[in-house]
């Protein structure tokens, strides 16, 4: 379990992390959402005692991270950054970590096996890919076999196996009873491995609640509708509360009717339907919607870009 309350980081003029309050739960697996530089990586640091809080307080297991007498015991932890002796092979890493830590070499043969590094554990780390890379984050972060794990962009390198793998096994994890936090920029993998999701934008909390009600009630449904006479449905459909877009084809897509409306609308006018889709709310834009005015970095549009 991880406990924010009102945690703020204020780096100069700079507050990264502006007074969050959040519970992370065992048994489900949190995704920690916000756009580039809401703070997320802040926040994690401050969980992990890497960065003291500027004010509030924030606990894993019921205590301050440094306070725990084994903490690899209690917190998993994968960062962005790698911290692997280059020139050390990814078992030696592990198996020293291990000792230092009073973890058992059968422990080290089980999460390279787990991870699916058995066959370049001898290899030294400061050769290994991005995702090999990640594989041996993710390995260091079970070695201690933890009731929390924290990973920071735990799919970043990893081919799509990898990321099939990573999405099983924090299932695995969570469905074992632990707590699983996880950021991501990755949202349609996020969509498929996140129960609950807390999110943040500039330092703020936005959101915290489960995958499905988010969506539900962040995302906008809309209906597909492709049809013979879409000028003539176009002009029947429309209403204050109601959005048509047309691709110039056959296509339409409706906002603020159900399939049902529509198609009534369609048989009404005696206009002939060629498909009626009700398309699902995709946690991207239920994202994108939610963080609008939380983006601190954004690209520039094509009217504001320069040449
Ligand atoms: N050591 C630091 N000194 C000054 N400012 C910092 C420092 N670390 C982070 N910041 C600022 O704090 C804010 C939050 O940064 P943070 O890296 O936590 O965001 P993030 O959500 O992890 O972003 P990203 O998705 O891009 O990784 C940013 O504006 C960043 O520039």
């Amino acid at each position: 379990m991880i406990e924010a309350r009102e945690l703020t980081k204020r780096y100069g003029d700079k507050l990264a992390v502006d007074g969050l309050t959040f519970t992370v739960r065992p048994g489900v697996v949190t995704g920690f959402l916000g756009p580039n530089g809401a703070g997320k990586s802040t926040t994690m640091r401050m969980i992990l005692g890497l960065d003291a809080p500027t004010g509030g307080t924030v606990t894993v297991n019921g205590r301050p991270y440094r306070e725990h007498t084994a903490p690899l015991h209690e917190v998993g932890v994968l960062l962005e950054a790698r911290s692997v002796h280059p020139g050390r092979s990814a078992y030696n890493h592990l198996l020293a970590l291990a000792r230092s830590n009073g973890i058992s070499r059968a422990r080290v043969d089980d999460v390279v096996e787990a991870v699916g590094l058995a066959g370049a554990a001898r290899r030294r780390a400061g050769r290994f890919s991005l995702g090999m890379g990640q594989r041996l984050g993710i390995a260091t972060a079970l070695l201690g076999d933890p009731r929390t794990v924290i990973l920071d962009e735990p799919l970043n390198g990893l081919d799509t196996e990898g990321i099939r793998w990573v999405r099983s096994l924090l299932r695995g994890l969570a469905d074992e009873g632990r707590t699983v936090f996880v950021s991501s920029h990755l949202m349609n993998e996020m969509a498929l491995t996140a129960q609950h999701l807390i999110v943040i934008g500039k330092g703020r909390l936005i959101a915290d609640m489960g995958m499905a009600d988010f969506i539900a009630t962040r995302g906008r449904s809309v209906v597909r509708v492709r049809t013979t006479n879409p000028v003539d449905l176009t002009g029947r459909l429309r209403a204050s509360d109601v959005e048509v877009s047309h691709d110039g084809g056959e296509t339409l897509t409706v906002s603020g009717l159900t399939t049902d409306q529509v198609g009534r609308a369609a048989a009404a006018a005696g206009i002939t339907l060629l498909e009626l889709t009700a398309q699902q709310a995709s946690l991207e834009e239920a994202f994108i919607d939610l963080t609008r005015d939380a983006v601190e970095y954004r690209a520039p549009t094509a009217a504001g870009a320069t040449s």
